[in-house]
């Protein structure tokens, strides 16, 4: 309960300082995830979209918490690419950490997918892979892995895709070996986000898969996918051998089947 009162209290204390002691106007909340709060803001004088992102109130006496929010605004700083948001500005409003990046005005695939409906061939699913991937290579190229690439940190807008939310990333460890992996999901090397684009492209597949019958089936039964495709994802999700780096994984992608253009 007191938890709840604190948050509401600094929902408008940080509604007021926008209003009053910056260049921009309150839109409305995004979101609250579990480590942090966003609110969309607009710029005054640009009429710009930005995001501003500020640790929950209950974390602030974790020091850990601290350091990976200051770490996530360094790894945003570093990538400094078009597809990924940049930090306009950075602050502390009562010792609560925040920071102001762009607007990301997309779709992700969660909406795309689950609200929307929205559909996608072998070859569609195949062809946004492919794209995410040269995205993900230029974040590993930067010394970065992701950690999160879940459907709804991914977004598409007329300029592509678009990566959010690298509160779980990680620096890169070029000392973990590829075949000594317990927790894919975990890992700070590339076998993460590879086994997290493996799930990505489930979620693409199965937006265009209407069960026939009740009882459940593995992906592979279900999806009756070319058997090519198969050891992709397969490779993808570590259930045989994984790929050696992001690259190798795009070059692998089953041409095949990729969209013609
Ligand atoms: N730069 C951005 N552009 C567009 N939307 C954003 C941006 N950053 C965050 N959002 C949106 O704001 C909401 C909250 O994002 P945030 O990253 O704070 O938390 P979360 O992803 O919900 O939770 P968690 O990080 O704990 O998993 C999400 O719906 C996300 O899509």
């Amino acid at each position: 309960m007191w938890g709840f009162m604190k948050e509401k209290k600094y929902h408008h204390l940080v509604r007021n300082y926008i209003e009053q002691k910056t260049d921009f106007h309150f839109i409305k909340e995004l979101g609250v995830g579990s480590y942090g709060v966003a609110y969309l803001l607009i710029h005054s004088k640009s009429g710009n979209q930005y995001v501003l992102k500020r640790m929950k109130t209950k974390h602030l006496c974790k020091k850990r918490l601290h350091e990976k929010f200051q770490q996530e605004i360094s790894m945003l700083n570093e990538i400094s690419i078009p597809n990924i948001p940049s930090v306009y500005t950075q602050g502390k409003l009562q010792d609560v950490p925040f920071y102001i990046m762009d607007f990301v005005d997309g779709k992700t695939f969660e909406q795309a997918i689950f609200k929307d409906g929205e559909t996608f061939t072998l070859a569609q699913s195949l062809e946004i892979t492919k794209q995410l991937l040269e995205l993900v290579i230029t974040i590993h190229e930067k010394g970065i892995v992701h950690r999160d690439l879940r459907i709804p940190n991914i977004l598409i807008n007329e300029d592509g895709l678009h990566i959010i939310d690298f509160g779980l990333a990680a620096y890169l460890n070029p000392n973990l070996k590829v075949d000594k992996i317990n927790n894919p999901k975990k890992v700070e090397n590339h076998i993460s986000d590879l086994y997290f684009v493996g799930h990505f492209l489930l979620f693409l597949l199965y937006s265009n898969f209407t069960p026939t019958e009740r009882k459940e089936r593995s992906w592979q039964e279900e999806l009756q996918l070319p058997i090519g495709v198969i050891d992709y994802i397969e490779r993808l999700l570590t259930l045989r051998s994984p790929f050696s780096n992001t690259k190798e994984a795009l070059n692998s992608i089953p041409t095949d089947f990729l969209k013609k253009t």
